[in-house]
């Protein structure tokens, strides 16, 4: 299989210098960026007018909730989570989470987004909606154990038996991970479970140092920072993907630092939740690696990382009285290159050899003219719907704004259905 896409303007390569170009895919990987390419492809699309960017990789989601989108706002984490989240979750079956999924896969789409790392509960159902729209996934278990033994047990089992299912569909563009939900819902042993496992080469993503609360909580209990505790247990590594790291010090950022660990910026839900500002400035000065996220769609409430691309350099700018920090060419680097990073991914640039993993853009609208500086654009004009095509992996997942996989009628039905009838 292969794809030409014709006479666009292409972000490419590490630096995303705009230029006018033919991009050839062949297989999963893109094969040539030049201008005139005149090999014959399977499919051809035409690009004139119209700008290619890499995909966007949410580093952190839970896609099914979509489902609580706007269920419960302008409450703190803990209250939020606790009081109206768990409860509601607890109605969420098989079936209304593949829907659920469907649709945040469907949102995901048609805002760029080509790789999204995931924690949730029924998981095998989030794989099934990943296959039918074809996006690439990094798909975890959520562990949650409270401190008993009991549960731990089943917890390690659901992760133990949804490993073996991705394994088993043996699809390259659906990965496992795992995923304790944080170190103040996961005990001391079930994080050290976790830490042997991802000495086998197995990634992990976490919720770190949300909250100014999860920080006192953690050091009463354990008489340690959430990232002096998770270094303790062996749980900080290059495959570590640790979402918010709001509540740092700079002796966590040096752990961090040290032990390679991604972090992954959430701005809305940080702000919406009012758990803080993450301090940005210092951990990339301490050399961590900083990818993006949306969260998932109860906290934020969408999942729209151009959106999300803005709000990061916005949010950084005011809080710092700083407005070279955050540039655009930077918040773009942690929406591709730095989750690419955090995944192993060869991935998050336009360029020969890298999997073609990217979206078209439709730049003739009128938030988008003139064409003075198209990343400018992207990050600080751009939104959601103004994404046309996308392609995963050399399959073309969207063209003229529809995903091809799914019938996204159906899918708004069966939400709201399930919203009516179950939520
Ligand atoms: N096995 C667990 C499921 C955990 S899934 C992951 C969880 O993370 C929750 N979640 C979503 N966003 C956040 C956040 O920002 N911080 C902490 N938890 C969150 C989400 O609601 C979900 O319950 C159980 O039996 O309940
Ligand atoms: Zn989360």
């Amino acid at each position: 299989m292969s794809i030409l896409l014709r006479g666009g303007l292409v972000i490419y390569g590490e630096g995303f210098e705009p230029v006018r170009a033919d991009v050839l895919i062949e297989g999963d990987r893109i094969v040539r960026v030049a201008r005139g390419i005149s090999a014959e492809a399977d499919e051809v699309i035409d690009a004139s007018g119209r700008v290619i960017i890499p995909g966007l990789i949410n580093a952190h989601t839970h896609s099914p909730m979509t489902l609580l989108r706007g269920l419960a706002d302008d409450l703190p984490l803990m209250e939020w989570l606790q009081n109206y989240i768990w409860p509601a979750e607890r109605k969420l079956g098989r079936r209304e989470v593949y829907w659920g999924a469907l649709l945040g896969l469907i949102e995901m789409a048609k805002s760029g987004t080509t790789t999204f790392v995931d924690m949730y509960f029924h998981m095998d159902a989030v794989a099934e909606a990943v296959m039918k729209v074809g996006l690439r996934a990094f798909l975890g278990y959520g562990m949650v154990d409270l401190g008993n033994e009991e549960k731990r047990k089943a917890e390690i089992r659901e992760t133990e038996r949804f490993m073996k299912f991705i394994e088993e569909l043996g699809d390259r563009r659906i990965n496992f991970i795992l995923a304790p939900h944080a170190p103040y819902t996961c005990s001391p042993e079930c994080l050290r479970w976790v830490a042997e496992r991802a000495r086998e080469g197995i990634l992990v993503t976490i919720h770190l140092a949300e909250t100014r609360e999860e920080v006192k909580e953690i050091k009463e209990r354990y008489g340690m920072t959430p990232v002096q505790l998770l270094d303790s247990l062996g749980l900080l590594t290059p495959g570590t993907i640790a979402a918010h790291g709001v509540w740092l010090d700079e002796r966590d950022a040096k752990i961090l630092a040290t032990r390679e660990v991604t972090i992954v910026h959430c701005p809305a839900s940080n702000m919406k939740l009012a758990s803080g500002v993450m301090p940005l400035k210092m951990l990339l000065k301490a050399g961590v690696n900083v990818a993006l996220g949306t969260d998932g769609a109860a906290s934020n409430n969408n999942l729209d990382m151009l959106e999300e691309m803005k709000l990061v350099a916005l949010l950084h700018k005011v809080h710092t009285l700083d407005p070279t920090v955050a540039d655009a060419k930077m918040v773009l680097r942690m929406a591709t290159v730095h989750g690419a990073r955090a995944l192993g991914l060869k991935a998050g640039i336009i360029k020969e050899g890298y999997l073609a993993d990217l979206a078209v853009i439709d730049f003739r609208r009128p938030h988008l003219r003139p064409l003075n500086d198209p990343v400018s654009h992207l990050v600080y004009s751009a939104r959601g719907g103004d994404v046309e095509d996308l392609i995963v992996a050399g399959k073309i997942v969207m063209l003229d704004g529809e995903v091809l996989g799914v019938d996204e009628e159906k899918v708004l039905d069966k939400v709201e259905n399930i919203r009516e009838v179950v939520i």
